[in-house]
C-alpha cells in the first residue's frame, strides 16, 4: 500500500490524517514530521498506522507520496536540503508556491502536484482540487472525499482564491450573532439560531440543478426584507470591492516569485 508522509503537522495535515485513518479498515502507513509535535503525538496515540519520525528526511525516506503542509514563510526551513526521489510524488498544499519554486528548493525530479484540501477532508466530505491531473495524487484524495483536477494553473489559482473566502463567510455569521446579542438576544441563543438558520440554507446548495443566483432569489420576496438587506448592504459597491479583493489575491497567486 502507498505510504504517505506529512511535512508540517498542523490543522490541515491533522484533518487529512484523520480522514485517511478514522474508521478506515485498511488505512495507509503514515509518517509525520517532528514539528507540530502535540498534534503529531495525539494522532500517533490515536491511530496505529501513524508514526512520528525523527526528521523531515525520515518522513521523505518512508513515503511514496509526501504532502508538504507548512506555512508559506516556513518553506525554506522545512525543505532546504530535503532529498525526495524521482519515483516519489509530492503534494503541495501551500498556496502561491509554484511547482517550479518547489523543484528549485528541493532539486528533485519527483512529480509535484498542487492541491487545495479543505478542513472537511477530516470527514471525507469535500472534493479536493488538484493541478495537474495525477493518478497517485488523485488516488490519495479519493480516500479523502474525491479529487477534481483543473485544466490549467489559472483555474487552479482562481479556485485557490475562492477557497480563501471561507473564514470571511464564517466571520459574517459571527457578526450576525454578535449584532443580535447587542440587541438583547442572549449570545448563546443568537449563536444557536444563526447556526441553525444557515445549516438549513446551506443544505439547499445540494440541489445542483439550480444556479446559485437562482437559489438566492428563492430566498427573497420582491420588496421583502431579504431583498432590502441584499440591495442596501451587498450593493454594487460592496460586490465590486469583493471582486477587486479577489482580483488582488489572484494577481498575487499568479505572480512569479
Ligand atoms: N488550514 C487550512 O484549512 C488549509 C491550509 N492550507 C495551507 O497548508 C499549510 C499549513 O496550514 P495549517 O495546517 O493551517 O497551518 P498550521 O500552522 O496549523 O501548521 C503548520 C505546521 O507546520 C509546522 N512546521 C513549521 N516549520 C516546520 C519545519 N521546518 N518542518 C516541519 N514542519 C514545520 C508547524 O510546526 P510547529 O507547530 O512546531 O510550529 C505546524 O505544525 C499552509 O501553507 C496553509 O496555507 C491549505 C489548505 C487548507
Amino acid at each position: 500500500m502507498e505510504r504517505i508522509g506529512f511535512i508540517g503537522v498542523g490543522e490541515i495535515s491533522g484533518a487529512m490524517v484523520e480522514g485517511l485513518s478514522d474508521g478506515v479498515a485498511a488505512p495507509p502507513p503514515i509518517s509525520l514530521s517532528p514539528r507540530g509535535a502535540s498534534t503529531g503525538a495525539a494522532l500517533a496515540a490515536k491511530y496505529a498506522n501513524v508514526q512520528v519520525r525523527a526528521s523531515n528526511q525520515e518522513v521523505a525516506d518512508h513515503s511514496d507520496l509526501v504532502v508538504i503542509a507548512v506555512r508559506r514563510a516556513d518553506r525554506h526551513d522545512a525543505l532546504a536540503g530535503l532529498r525526495i526521489g524521482a519515483e516519489q510524488t509530492i503534494v503541495n498544499v501551500i498556496p502561491g508556491v509554484s511547482a517550479d519554486e518547489l523543484r528549485g528548493l528541493l532539486g528533485t525530479e519527483a512529480d509535484i502536484v498542487a492541491a487545495i484540501p479543505l478542513p472537511t477532508v477530516r470527514e471525507r466530505a469535500s472534493v479536493t482540487v488538484v493541478y495537474p491531473a495525477h493518478p497517485a495524487a488523485e488516488a490519495f484524495f479519493d480516500r479523502l472525499g474525491g479529487a477534481q483536477p483543473v485544466a490549467d494553473a489559472t483555474a487552479y489559482n482562481v479556485v485557490s482564491a475562492l477557497s480563501s473566502t471561507v473564514s470571511t463567510y464564517l466571520a459574517y455569521l459571527g457578526a450576525l450573532a454578535d449584532w443580535a446579542a447587542r440587541n438583547g438576544v442572549p449570545q448563546e441563543a443568537a449563536d444557536r439560531y444563526v447556526r441553525s438558520l444557515f445549516q438549513g440554507v446551506d443544505r439547499s446548495l445540494g440541489d445542483e440543478s439550480k444556479p446559485l443566483q437562482a437559489i438566492a432569489s428563492e430566498h427573497e420576496t420582491p420588496g421583502g426584507s431579504n431583498e432590502r438587506i441584499r440591495t442596501t448592504w451587498f450593493d454594487q459597491a460592496n460586490a465590486g470591492a469583493l471582486g477587486a479583493t479577489l482580483d488582488g489575491l489572484l494577481a498575487d497567486l499568479e505572480k512569479p516569485r
